[in-house]
């Protein structure tokens, strides 16, 4: 296989990536060309906010042919394109075969949430000190246990020890793994909700694969009081969500929350002040968990 790299400014991306299609590149992806420079510039907004910006102010555009010839007969033809203008042909490098699979598999080893509780991938064998496993593999939909807002949420429900019969709501479910980890400590009436068909869809996967029985749905399959409701979003849905999220704490239930920054505490604080009294009860990476008693 080889790459054609090309340089292209943030108005020319799109014309070239279809180019780049119509020529039957196997493949086209495009990076930010500033990335690790001081010149990086963020794209991506929280839930409900716009990016601060389109594009990239150049991007660095990568097409995968099956043969040099192929790349450099495409490097040829763009150049010669009135819409290449301001654009340039960094070059066409062989990429070396490798095993993709194992080398994707290689990056996801087991998650260690307690010594006790694992989140392992089906291609490891659990550690031998696990004495609770989630079996789960990348997929869609967000949440293997490797980012800190995962596993906060999770040593949480760890830290309860036994919700033996408690009814637990998921809320912003992902890959389903919150839901999941309170089903193997014991939780049995649990509803798992997203607004992603997605992340429905694999949180049945998930559950299945892990021999757990729970409810699956877009957010209206979310009814009635729960003993604890998990929802590990990002600070501006959270504070928008307050009301109906509290609303689904049963008395006495739990609300644990994450997705936000230290320095968001104060803000969600009091958003939930007129429901319930938010506290930070673990911390990670910058990130904090903030839950409450209702
Ligand atoms: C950060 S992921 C969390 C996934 C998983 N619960 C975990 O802890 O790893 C957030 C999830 O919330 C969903 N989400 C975002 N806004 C939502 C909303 N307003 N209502 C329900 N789900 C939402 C997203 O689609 C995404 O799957």
């Amino acid at each position: 296989m080889f790459e054609l790299r090309l340089l292209v400014p943030e108005d020319s991306v799109e014309i070239v990536s279809d180019a780049l299609d119509a020529l039957d590149a196997l493949s086209v992806s495009v990076e930010d060309a500033d990335a690790q420079t001081d010149a990086e510039q963020a794209l991506f907004g929280e839930p409900g906010m716009p990016p601060p910006k389109e594009g990239w102010q150049r991007s660095r555009v990568i097409a995968l042919f099956s043969t040099e010839a192929l790349a450099r007969e495409a490097a040829s033809v763009l150049s010669a394109q009135d819409f290449f203008e301001g654009c340039s042909v960094i070059g066409v490098v062989d990429v070396p075969e490798q095993d993709w699979v194992r080398l994707t598999q290689s990056q996801f080893a087991p998650v260690e949430i307690t010594p006790e509780f694992w989140i392992v991938p089906t291609w490891h064998e659990p550690p031998a000190q696990a004495r609770q496993v989630i079996r789960l593999d990348p997929g869609l939909a967000f949440g293997t246990g490797t980012h800190p807002t995962t596993r906060m949420c999770l040593r949480w429900t760890a830290s309860r020890g036994d919700l033996a019969g408690q009814r637990v709501l998921d809320y912003g479910c992902g890959s389903g793994i919150l839901a999941i980890g309170a089903a193997k400590f014991g939780a049995r009436d649990i509803d798992a909700v997203d607004i992603d068909e997605a992340a429905v869809e694999s949180t049945r996967l998930n559950a299945d694969a892990n021999g757990v029985r729970l409810n699956a749905g877009l957010p209206d399959a979310a009814s009635g009081r729960y003993d604890v409701v998990l929802a590990n979003i990002l600070a501006t849905p959270l504070k928008v969500l307050a009301p109906l999220l509290c609303g689904y704490v049963a008395q006495g239930g739990s609300l644990v929350l994450a997705g936000i920054l230290e320095r968001q505490a104060d803000e969600l604080k009091q958003a939930y002040a007129p429901y319930a009294s938010l506290e930070v009860s673990d911390s990670e990476d910058g990130w904090i968990l903030m839950t409450a008693r209702l």
